[in-house]
């Protein structure tokens, strides 16, 4: 198990990573979702002991994870760190790549785990490639399937959903998936976009400024944003001030101008409800996001399947009191 306890970092005056703690199970998914800057690499180079931490601490199984200033070569053997950049041996092929994570084994037992990783990693018929010869979604695979070879506990990774297409997007989740059910490995990824992390991570946590503002199970951090932040982070939502629910008749509103959040798909069109206009209809594939304008001051993002709503439409809306969720901050 993997635990970091109130980990600060600063650079000069900024301070990118605050008071966070973190404890990573093993064969449990977790993933921090944070806007640009907002401290995800750093965390990432902590808790791997790849940069020094001012204050707070990673331990491993109860073992304190030296920094670089403390030990000749950074890093721990059982924490692996897939950077966005992947970071691969630019002249030697695919097989070669992962091989060499493993040179310390024998010969016989490299050559079975590197093809049963080519397989896992999907990457066997690349396998003779050298790195520029292969896609961005090979390649991300190629450092994976590196970063796990020997088994390690722990397994870090920048963005590794950013650059994918939606097939490669699956692959990398199964491989995860993976790891974390059948080797128990304990993963962690950073991202911008949560919406892979909501399927994927058991956890997911919500990074702002440097700091853990949210932590735990995708479905609650979903519907129980802490802040206009987390909620945003996390996927389309409307946010508005209380006060507003008056025009779905609601008559309890204590504090007027605390915001609140509501999901689009928590919206209804519904003949009986508030009357309001479509400003707007998106077509999603499955489904319609349409704006519609309540009054002069509020309007809402909603999802429907229906396919014969069209701009200047007037509709109604409903909403139940249990979908309206009170933010912090
Ligand atoms: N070596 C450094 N020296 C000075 N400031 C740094 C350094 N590395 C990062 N920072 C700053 O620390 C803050 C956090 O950076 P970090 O790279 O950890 O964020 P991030 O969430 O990973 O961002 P991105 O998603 O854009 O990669 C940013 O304001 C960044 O400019």
């Amino acid at each position: 198990m993997l635990k970091a306890t109130n980990l600060t970092k600063a650079y000069g005056s900024l301070a990118a990573v605050r008071n966070v703690s973190l404890t990573l199970e093993p064969g449990r998914i977790t993933a921090l979702v944070g806007a640009s800057g907002s401290g995800k690499s750093t965390l990432l180079n902590l808790l791997a002991g790849l940069a020094d931490a001012d204050a707070g601490d990673v331990q491993l199984n109860g073992k304190r994870i030296e920094g670089p200033s403390e030990v000749l070569v950074p890093g721990h053997d059982d924490i692996r760190l897939v950077h966005q950049e992947y970071q691969l041996m630019p002249n030697v092929s695919v097989r070669e790549n992962v091989s060499y994570a493993l040179r310390f084994f024998e010969k016989s037992y490299r050559d079975f785990r590197v093809n049963q990783l080519l397989k896992l990693c999907r990457l066997t018929d690349v396998q003779d490639r050298i790195p520029r010869q292969i896609s961005g979604g090979e390649k991300q695979r190629t450092a994976i399937a590196r970063a796990i070879a020997d088994k390690p506990a722990v397994l870090l990774l920048d963005e590794p959903f950013s650059h994918l297409d939606l097939p490669n997007r699956l692959i990398v989740r199964d491989l995860l998936f993976d790891l974390a059910h059948h080797d128990n490995t304990s993963c962690l990824f950073v991202t911008h976009d949560a919406t892979d992390a909501l399927s994927v991570a058991h956890t997911l946590g919500i990074l702002r400024d440097g700091k853990l503002i949210q932590l735990g199970a995708p479905v609650d951090v979903y519907r129980q944003p802490s802040t206009a932040y987390a909620a945003h982070m996390t996927g389309p939502v409307n946010i508005l001030k209380a006060k507003y629910l008056s025009l779905f008749g609601f008559t309890d509103v204590t504090i007027p101008d605390e915001l609140v959040c509501l999901r689009p798909e928590q919206i209804k069109l519904d003949n009986t409800g508030a009357p309001a206009i479509i400003k707007a209809v998106y077509f999603k594939g499955s489904h319609y996001e349409i704006e519609v304008n309540l009054s002069r001051y509020v309007s809402l993002r909603l999802l429907t399947t229906r396919d014969d709503l069209e701009v200047g439409h007037h509709v109604g809306i409903s909403l139940k009191t249990e979908s309206v969720w009170q933010l912090k901050g």
